[in-house]
C-alpha cells in the first residue's frame, strides 16, 4: 500500500517504522502546510500532525478521494465538519483519540466498570493523565474518550480540567518528560478506592494500530471508529 504520512515528528517516525516492516510505502511525508502533493500516488493517508492543522489535511485528503486516518488529538470542536465531509465526497475516515489495541480495550473495560458503578451513588469518579512536556493539548483525547465512556453510562454529565463541579468528572492533566500516556480511572468512596489504569510503555502501539486501522479501511467508503477496526462489540 502506497502510504502518505501527515506530521513527521515522533508519531510519523514511528509509523514509517512499522508500516515499512508491514511492507508498505512511504510515498510522502507532509511535516508542514504543503501544497503540491501528488494525491493520485496515494493509497491511504495517515495524519498524527497538529491540533491546528488535522483538520486542513483530513478536509484535503476527503477532497482527494484518499482515505484518511487521524490520531491527531485536541482538533475535536471540527469533528462534526470532517464528518460532513467525508459524506458529501462519498470518502473514508477514522478519527481515534487513542489507536492501541490495549487501550481500545480499556475502554470497553472503562464502559464496563461507569456500567456498574452508575447505582452506586456512594463513589464519586476523577480520571488522571500524565504524557510527556511536549504535548500540546490537555486534558489528553484518550482522557476526553475515556470521560465520554463514562457519561454515556451514568448520570454524569460534562468533563473539566481540574477541579469539577456537582456531576462533573475531574480530569488532572500532569505532564512529566518522556512519558509515552498513562491513564487512570478512579472511583472513591469514604471507605474504598476502585482504580483502572492503562500504562504506555513506548509508542509503538499507537503507531502499529494506526497502520492497521490504514489498511482495514482501503475501499471502504464511511466513517469509522476503532471499535469497527477491532471488531469489539
Ligand atoms: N491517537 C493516538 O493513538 C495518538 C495520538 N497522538 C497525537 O498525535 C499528534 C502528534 O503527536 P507527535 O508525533 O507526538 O507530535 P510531534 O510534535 O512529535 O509531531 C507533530 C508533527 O506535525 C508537524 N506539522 C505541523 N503542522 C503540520 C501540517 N500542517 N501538516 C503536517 N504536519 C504538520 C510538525 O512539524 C511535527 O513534526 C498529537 O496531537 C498527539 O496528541 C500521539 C500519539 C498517539
Ligand atoms: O500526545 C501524545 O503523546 C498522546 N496523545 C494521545 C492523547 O491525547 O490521548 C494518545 C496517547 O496518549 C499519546
Amino acid at each position: 500500500m502506497n502510504i502518505a504520512l501527515f506530521g513527521y515528528g515522533k508519531m510519523g517516525k514511528m509509523i514509517e517504522k512499522i508500516a515499512i516492516k508491514r511492507n508498505h510505502i512511504i510515498v510522502a511525508k507532509i511535516d508542514l502546510d504543503a501544497t503540491d502533493i501528488n494525491f493520485s500516488d496515494i493509497d491511504v493517508a495517515i495524519d498524527f500532525s497538529m491540533p491546528n492543522a488535522a483538520f486542513g489535511n483530513i478536509k484535503n485528503c476527503l477532497e482527494h478521494n484518499v482515505p484518511i486516518i487521524s490520531g491527531t488529538t485536541g482538533w475535536l470542536q471540527d469533528y462534526q465538519k470532517a464528518v460532513e465531509l467525508c459524506k458529501k465526497n462519498n470518502g473514508a475516515f477514522i478519527y481515534a483519540s487513542n489507536f492501541s489495541l490495549g487501550v481500545n480495550l480499556f475502554f470497553e473495560l472503562n464502559s464496563y466498570l461507569a456500567k456498574l458503578m452508575a447505582s452506586q451513588d456512594q463513589y464519586s469518579v476523577a480520571m488522571e493523565e500524565i504524557h510527556h512536556t511536549q504535548k500540546l493539548d490537555a486534558p489528553s483525547g484518550t482522557a476526553i474518550t475515556l470521560a465520554e465512556g463514562v457519561i454515556d453510562n451514568t448520570d454524569y454529565a460534562n468533563w473539566k480540567l481540574d477541579s469539577a463541579g456537582d456531576r462533573e468528572i475531574p480530569i488532572t492533566a500532569k505532564r512529566i518528560a518522556d512519558t509515552p500516556g498513562t491513564h487512570t480511572v478512579s472511583y472513591e468512596s469514604e471507605v474504598d478506592s476502585i482504580e483502572i489504569k492503562h500504562t504506555a510503555h513506548n509508542r509503538e502501539g499507537f503507531a502499529l494500530g494506526a497502520v492497521i486501522a490504514a489498511e482495514w479501511i482501503v475501499r471502504k467508503t464511511g466513517v469509522f471508529t476503532m471499535k469497527d477496526v477491532l471488531n469489539l462489540s
